[in-house]
């Protein structure tokens, strides 16, 4: 057992995601540790834990294992709440995985009843009607449509979760949480009367966060985006702080890997190639064709490493991923080019770069895992939901700065952004 319980264990469904919910928890001021997977050893000096696993996207019976594990090393570190950190933009499959890892979790946590909600305002994810808002627009209609693993076309997160969920979905809407965490709670009592075990919850800015999180203060089980976490920590005197956790003094030379092809991203790669910055395309169709990818990616990047930083990338609009999809199926070509790009990301650590950023989920799944980190300090936000992380690489004897970014997050400029906010 640590020295002090946690008081938050935190399990996410992928690593970007599980960064996003760290540097919301340090900014509200917990004192947060980030693991890769579920850990060998206790963590010590830390309020909250986030279990980062890559569950998102597998078997729902695959993830349900996993989370299950991360939740008895969680329970055994005496944690007395449990936060699983979806995606705000509910990015799941037709079978899950958020529905069943939800049940799984409450049933083993003896619980009946949570709230969902990947809203988090900052970011422009808002819920109202329980419909999910990206920006301006419905989820449905927003660029998560045409996403290549979990493209997302129905805005309504009632119809959506219970589509993966065995018990009833019910639904707190905006009124009720505006009026205040006792409305909240009588809504909750409501619906647990009725039989409801999930129920989306409408919040459109944060100060329902704020409520939300004060309502919840006794709930054993939440499953929500980052967006919540703002909401938790006051329950236990802490304060927000401004003070990211400080890292070392960057060093080395600075890199960019993307594997993501959502919208932001798009706009990041094109912003710095318009910029006339080193950088590389990946075309996945010749990596299926046996072309050693790596090896060239790496020979380019050794001429061009230096003062600015470079961008190794397989991001593609989403015509152009169709016809890869269409010709290696996506799964396939999902997982060759995260394999891709995870060895570019080591080869150029082993050449010197100690200041990484990731683009996309999955993407930063398989870079950290053969960078072999296994946990990861949090320290000052980039943009709302990136934060810089640091590091221990052990397959590359080296130490890391990684920024691990949400495929949807982050300015035009956050290639060049990113690296100007290291100290
Ligand atoms: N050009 C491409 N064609 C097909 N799939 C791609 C291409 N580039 C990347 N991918 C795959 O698309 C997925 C993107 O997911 P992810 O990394 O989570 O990004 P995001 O954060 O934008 O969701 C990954 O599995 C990645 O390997
Ligand atoms: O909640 C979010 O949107 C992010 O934290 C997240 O999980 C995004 O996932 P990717 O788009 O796969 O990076």
């Amino acid at each position: 057992m640590p020295t002090t319980p946690l008081l938050l264990g935190c399990i996410a469904d992928d690593f970007t995601g599980a960064t996003d919910l760290a540097n919301n928890l340090v900014r509200a001021g917990m004192r947060v540790v980030q693991a890769i997977g579920v850990p060998e050893e206790p963590v010590r000096s830390a309020d909250a834990v986030v279990v980062a696993l890559k569950s998102r996207t597998i078997p729902a019976a695959e993830a349900v294992a996993q989370s299950l594990a991360a939740l008895r090393w969680l329970q055994g570190q005496g944690c007395g709440q449990f936060y699983f950190k979806v995606c705000s933009t509910f990015d799941s499959t037709p079978k899950g995985n958020i529905g069943p890892v939800a049940e799984a979790l409450l049933q083993a946590l003896g619980a009946d009843f949570c709230c969902v909600t990947p809203a988090f305002p900052e970011n422009g994810r808002t819920v109202y009607k329980g419909h999910l808002f990206v920006g301006d627009v419905l989820l449905s209609d927003s660029g998560i449509r045409h996403h290549p693993l979990t493209p997302m076309t129905d805005a309504s997160l009632v119809r959506v979760m219970q589509a993966q969920s065995q018990g009833r979905v019910g639904l707190i809407e905006h009124a009720q949480v505006a009026a205040g965490e006792q409305a909240i709670c009588a809504r909750i009592a409501a619906l647990r009367a009725e039989g409801a075990r999930f129920a989306i919850v409408d919040a459109i800015d944060n100060r329902d966060l704020l409520a939300l999180g004060r309502a919840l203060r006794d709930a054993p089980l939440v499953v929500a985006g980052s967006g919540v976490a703002i909401g938790l920590p006051q329950n236990h005197g802490l304060q927000p702080s401004a003070q990211a956790a400080e890292l070392p003094r960057a060093q080395g030379t600075r890199a960019v890997v993307s594997g993501s092809c959502s919208v932001a991203t798009n706009q990041q790669v094109k912003e710095f190639l318009a910029a006339g910055r080193p950088a590389l395309a990946v075309d996945p169709l010749r990596i299926a064709a046996g072309h050693d990818i790596v090896t060239e990616a790496l020979a380019w990047a050794d001429g061009k490493l230096g003062e600015q930083p470079v961008l190794v990338y397989s991001s593609a609009p989403p015509e152009v991923v169709r016809d890869i999809q269409q010709s290696l199926g996506a799964s396939k070509a999902g997982d060759m080019v995260e394999q891709a790009l995870a060895a570019i990301a080591r080869g150029l650590v082993e050449r010197g770069v100690r200041q990484l950023v990731v683009a996309g989920g999955e993407t930063s799944g398989a870079v950290v895992q053969a960078l072999g980190i296994r946990q990861m300090r949090i320290g000052p936000q980039i943009d709302p939901g990136v934060p810089w992380c640091f590091a221990d690489a052990p397959a590359c004897g080296a130490q890391v700065h990684l920024a691990l970014k949400s495929g949807n997050f982050g300015t035009h400029d956050f290639f060049t952004k990113a690296f100007q906010r290291l100290p």
